[in-house]
């Protein structure tokens, strides 16, 4: 059976404020496999933003079980979270992020650093590799504000991707990119999941781009309403009767 990466059970997210109770996450179920590629999508303040902290170990949620690679993540400690973190989740994030003064190669070592006992040569040859096989070897010595937003982001995903994390999280990942570099972008990610087995899970709010994933949930009012399957799959089983229409 096909071990599950991200098994969440009526999570729920509660914000009080001194007037207010707002119910971000009103009882969300979401299970994620190994190899799978899944988009949330939903309209603004339905919560995709409130669940994309919870997952990426940022925020505490009010209620309800998150467990991530068997583990409970749900009570982690303060400092035990970064640990965590560095081994199971890569994180992409909308603007992408990179330090600046630090090169391509600096930026997507970092987390191998963090981690810890991995030899400076065992570091470079895995770097070197990630940058070949996203196209970016040849910008290895630049720095950030030297590449395009699109390089930013594919080395930002390179650097989530550079520890084999459990799951690659990705907020947004197009949300900075014109429509060019967020097709390329979502080309890379669909590759990955494809050639290299990447697991992920993309927040995004824009339909177009959760349809290239392979499944997509829907979030309203804090929960989840609608699941469908995006082209790729729809494209593949097109002849299927059992499988629900693209959204
Ligand atoms: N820190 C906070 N304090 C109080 N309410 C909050 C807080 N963060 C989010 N909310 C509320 O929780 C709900 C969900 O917000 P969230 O940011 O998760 O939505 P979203 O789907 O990511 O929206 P968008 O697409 O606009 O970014 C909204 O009603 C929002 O106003």
């Amino acid at each position: 059976m096909t071990e599950t990466v991200i098994d969440v059970i009526d999570l729920k997210k509660i914000y009080r404020t001194d007037q207010v109770e707002t119910h971000a996450l009103a009882g969300v179920d979401l299970a994620v496999k190994r190899g799978e590629y899944v988009a949330v999508t939903g309209p603004s303040g339905c919560g995709k933003s409130t669940l994309m902290a919870i997952l990426g170990l940022l925020d505490d949620p009010s209620a309800g079980v998150y467990r991530l690679a068997g583990q409970d993540a749900a009570h982690l400690r303060e400092r035990d979270r970064a640990i965590f973190r560095n081994r199971h989740i890569g994180f992409v994030f909308q603007a992408f992020n990179l330090i600046g003064d630090l090169s391509v190669a600096e930026n997507v070592a970092l987390p191998l650093i963090y981690r810890g006992g991995i030899a400076k040569a065992a570091r470079d040859e895995r770097v070197a590799a990630i940058l070949s096989d996203i196209g970016m070897a040849h910008r290895a010595q630049h720095y950030p504000a030297q590449l395009s937003g699109g390089q930013q982001q594919r080395v930002a995903i390179a650097r989530a991707l550079v520890t084999e994390p459990d799951i690659i999280l990705a907020d947004e990942p197009t949300g900075n990119l014109d429509s060019k570099a967020g097709e390329a972008v979502m080309a890379l990610l669909e590759d990955l999941n494809t050639n290299k087995g990447a697991t992920i899970l993309m927040v995004t709010h824009d339909l177009h781009y959760a349809r290239r994933a392979r499944r997509i949930v829907r979030l309203s009012d804090g929960q989840v309403v609608d699941e469908s399957f995006g082209e790729a799959v729809v494209a593949l089983h097109k002849e299927d009767d059992h499988l629900p229409g693209a959204v």
